[in-house]
């Protein structure tokens, strides 16, 4: 059987998009996904994602697989790509500019702003150890600025979660931190039962942060959109950044806000057609 796939990238976080709306099971296997990633002999992805019907009252369900085929429970760039593959698919049948999307992590609502941006309501952070999870701390304690040894180094890392869990360390300069080395140590500790994503932040000023990611699943990306969301929040909680801040990845950059009024967090960035085919 062809099955039709489109691929899009948010800030060269790119991803395998299938039109999964005629059932709530994706229409391949986390081991297809991993063959469709791969960059030699596949499409070449950090991921796939999957458009299944909504759950819960929301308009669809977002589903990924990594490139490694795990599972996780959020995309932040994904759910932008996902937002304008579904303005594809509708048509001109689409009657509104926001969408309610169930995912692992709870609804989540991308818009799609006037300026061909989409602006994502990422929902609340979570800060307890218990929902990271870590065991850097008690269960039910914030894991902020916490001692954590990796390759014969100690890292003080702050912990939040965007649904999927994130370990963020402060650094002087990100360019130095050798990511392809201790990325997998950060995403394999025994401290993390669920793995992590991990983010190294150099603070240029209170608004513009720079950061460089490893990814639960993927390894070395150019943008993350959970990441950011996440090293966002950690820069507040160690009082380095503002509520509102650009972050500069490797591909781009991300407008993140952290609401003090409905404690939710905002994120705004482009999503890009690449191109179709059928596998
Ligand atoms: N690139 C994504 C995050 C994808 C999931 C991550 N690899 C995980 O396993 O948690 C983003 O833009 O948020």
């Amino acid at each position: 059987m062809a099955i039709e796939f489109t691929k899009y990238h948010g800030l060269g976080n790119d991803f395998i998009l299938i039109d999964n709306r005629s059932s709530l099971t994706p229409v391949i296997t986390p081991e297809k996904a991993v063959k469709l990633c791969d960059r030699h002999f596949g499409i070449g992805a950090d991921g796939v994602i999957f458009a299944l019907p909504g759950q819960n009252g929301t308009d669809y369900t977002m589903r990924i697989f990594n490139s490694d085929g795990s599972e996780p429970e959020m995309c932040g760039n994904g759910i932008r790509c996902l937002a304008v593959f579904l303005t594809e698919l509708e048509g001109v049948s689409r009657t509104k500019d926001f969408y309610t999307i169930h995912t692992l992590a709870g609804t989540i609502t991308p818009q799609l702003t006037d300026d061909g941006q989409v602006k994502v309501d990422m929902g609340q952070p979570r800060l307890l150890a218990q929902e990271i999870p870590t065991t850097l701390a008690p269960t039910d304690s914030k894991v902020i600025n916490v001692p954590l040894e990796v390759a014969d180094h100690t890292w003080n890392v702050t912990c939040v979660s965007m649904g999927n869990p994130h370990c963020i360390t402060f650094v002087n300069d990100v360019a130095a931190i050798p990511l392809e080395s201790i990325g997998p140590k950060f995403e394999h500790h025994s401290v993390f039962p669920q793995r992590t994503n991990t983010e190294f932040i150099e603070i240029v000023n209170r608004n513009y942060l720079k950061m460089r990611v490893w990814e639960r699943g993927a390894g070395i990306t150019l943008a993350c959109g959970t990441g950011a969301c996440a090293s966002l929040v950690a820069g507040v909680l160690n009082d380095k950044c503002d509520r509102a801040a650009t972050i500069e990845l490797p591909g781009g950059e991300l407008e993140i806000e952290w609401s003090e009024v409905d404690n939710k967090i905002y994120m705004t960035g482009p999503a890009e057609r690449v191109f179709a085919g059928k596998f």
